[in-house]
């Protein structure tokens, strides 16, 4: 199996893949047992959140399914090790009999949602945990768990939710109005993918994965991490030359706007150690910053030979541009179309439908709107959008976001675990052009490079943003180190987010 084969990330799964993958298990094990293991890790995490646990005030919010059964077992374990544990109850009717008694056998309160003392048990917690809703969950919180919710979000304590934040799709990280802002959730078997992308990222906090024995399918959604990223940034090795690292080509900025091509070229330029060309009317501007790269004001097939091509930025959208446009879509090299570009190909879309070499395309979310299979907007489920994009027009689809989804037109995903809400600057969007353009033209197919490239620009944000709020142009400055980062050692876990 060669190195990028087995650096094949992590797999997010959907509540459906998971449920498939508990029946046999189910059914091969004791009663309860998978419950036990579960509620076993989860406590295991709640004690090393509560450092000295005697004398703690845990909180359980207890639904009515398997998941408020993990808390209250989970609840029973922490008792036992001195914590003052106190169940509130959805529904005292409908609560799993078992998990119940064995938390009063091991000394623990229980009270049901609509008791007066409510409010003071959760909010004067040292620890709350979320057993209100798992993957049974469905639509919006009703009342009373959208107002424990509420609490919990105003209390002092720490916040773990079991398995998913309650309120979050865990396929999807869709959330219909109030949810568990969670700072940590231990999910079981399988990170769930709705914990990793839309709103459900933000609210799920730090993600423990507690392995109780299943066996899931080969993932179709993934999240890569350092070393898989490493894997595909092949060093240059001895036998090498400025060639043979890839050639990209650029197609950015205009003499009004030179900026959108100095950031390009300079992301590309310090992605590989190969060689840049640029072709476009911001060329002077391009010179000036980059005299390492080779730049010319003609037209793309003045620039001399490149492996992959960049095209949008900056360049605005009169006859001239359009005309580039379809010069660069024309050719049978990988091309990667983002910002004006992608206004340009909306209205002919055409230009892609046919392409037999990669086109790989970065919306933002008005940007993806633009487009016929993504009209009405991207909506709550962003893997959902990507692929239908991808599958409409052939292509891979890079959309740009809190978390980047890259899919293809075959439904292979990637979410991007990196990055900091201060990318959230002009420019930013350009230099991620850049660097996937450059990790195009090494020959990844449009889907890796487009992850590798998104997990890249997340690290060198990260970078940036440890000295305070950050400019485009410094995360083209941190772009060595971000390489240098991911190939040395150094946490890889999901969703890791902190060099
Ligand atoms: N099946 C298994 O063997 C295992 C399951 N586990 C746990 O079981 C969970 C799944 O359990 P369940 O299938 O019982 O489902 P849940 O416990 O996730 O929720 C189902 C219950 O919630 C109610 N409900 C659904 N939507 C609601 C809403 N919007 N507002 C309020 N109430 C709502 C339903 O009426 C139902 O009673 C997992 O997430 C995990 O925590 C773990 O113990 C591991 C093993
Ligand atoms: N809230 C956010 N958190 C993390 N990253 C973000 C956030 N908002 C935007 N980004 C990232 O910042 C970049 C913005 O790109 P884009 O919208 O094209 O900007 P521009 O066109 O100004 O270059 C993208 O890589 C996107 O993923
Ligand atoms: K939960």
């Amino acid at each position: 199996m060669t190195e990028l084969a087995r650096s094949r990330g992590i797999g997010l799964h959907t509540a459906d893949e998971v449920r498939a993958a508990e029946e046999p298990l189910l059914a091969a094990t004791a009663p309860g047992a998978l419950m036990q293991r579960a509620a076993a890790g989860l406590a295991t995490v709640c004690l090393r959140l509560l450092g000295d646990t005697y004398g703690r005030r845990v909180a359980l919010l207890v639904g009515t399914g398997n998941n408020g059964g993990d808390a209250l077992f989970a609840g029973a374990r922490l008792a036992a090790r001195g914590a003052r544990v106190s169940a509130v109850l959805l529904d005292a009717e409908r609560v799993h009999g078992p998990a119940l008694a064995a938390l009063r056998r091991a000394g623990g309160r229980v009270l049901p949602a609509g008791a007066a003392g409510v409010e003071a048990t959760v909010t004067r917690a040292d620890l709350v945990l979320d057993g209100m809703l798992g993957i049974g969950g469905s639509g919006g919180l009703r009342p009373p768990a959208a107002r424990l919710a509420g609490l919990a979000a105003n209390g002092a304590g720490i916040t773990v939710a079991v398995d998913v934040p309650s309120g979050v799709d865990a396929s999807t990280g869709a959330v219909e109005g109030a949810a568990f802002p969670a700072m940590h959730t231990v999910t079981f078997g399988a990170v769930k993918l709705g914990l990793v992308v839309g709103e459900g990222r933000s609210l799920a906090g730090q993600v423990h994965l507690v392995d109780i024995g299943l066996e899931l399918p080969a993932a179709t959604v993934r999240q890569l991490a350092d070393p898989d990223v490493a894997a595909r940034l092949e060093p240059p090795s001895a036998g090498d030359d400025k060639y043979s690292q890839g050639v990209v080509g650029i197609v950015a900025g205009s003499s009004a706007y030179p900026g959108a091509g100095v950031l390009c070229t300079g992301a590309a330029l310090r992605t590989r150690p190969g060689l840049v060309r640029y072709a476009g009317t911001a060329a002077d501007g391009v010179r000036a910053a980059w005299p390492e790269a080779i730049v010319t004001d003609g037209r793309p097939g003045d620039a001399g030979r490149v492996q992959a091509w960049v095209v949008g930025p900056g360049m605005g959208t009169d006859d001239a541009a359009r005309s580039v446009l379809a010069e660069v879509l024309a050719t049978d090299l990988p091309v990667l179309v983002d910002a004006d570009a992608l206004t340009m190909l909306a209205e002919q879309p055409e230009l892609v439908r046919n392409r037999t070499a990669g086109t790989l395309l970065t919306p933002h979310d008005g940007e993806f709107g633009r487009f016929g299979a993504g009209r009405g907007g991207v909506g709550a489920d962003r893997v959902a959008a990507a692929r239908r994009l991808a599958a409409d027009l052939g292509c891979t689809v890079l959309l740009k976001g809190d978390a980047t989804v890259v899919a293809d037109a075959d439904g292979t995903a990637f979410v991007n675990g990196t990055g900091t809400p201060w990318l959230a600057t002009a420019g930013t969007g350009d230099v991620l052009s850049g660097i996937a353009g450059a990790l195009l033209a090494t020959g990844l197919p449009a889907v890796e490079a487009g992850a590798a490239a998104a997990h890249l620009h997340g690290r060198a944000g990260q970078l940036a943003a440890r000295r305070g709020p950050l400019l485009a142009g410094d995360l083209v400055r941190r772009l060595p180190e971000a390489v240098g980062r991911v190939h040395g050692p150094g946490p890889a876990g999901l969703g890791d987010s902190g060099p």
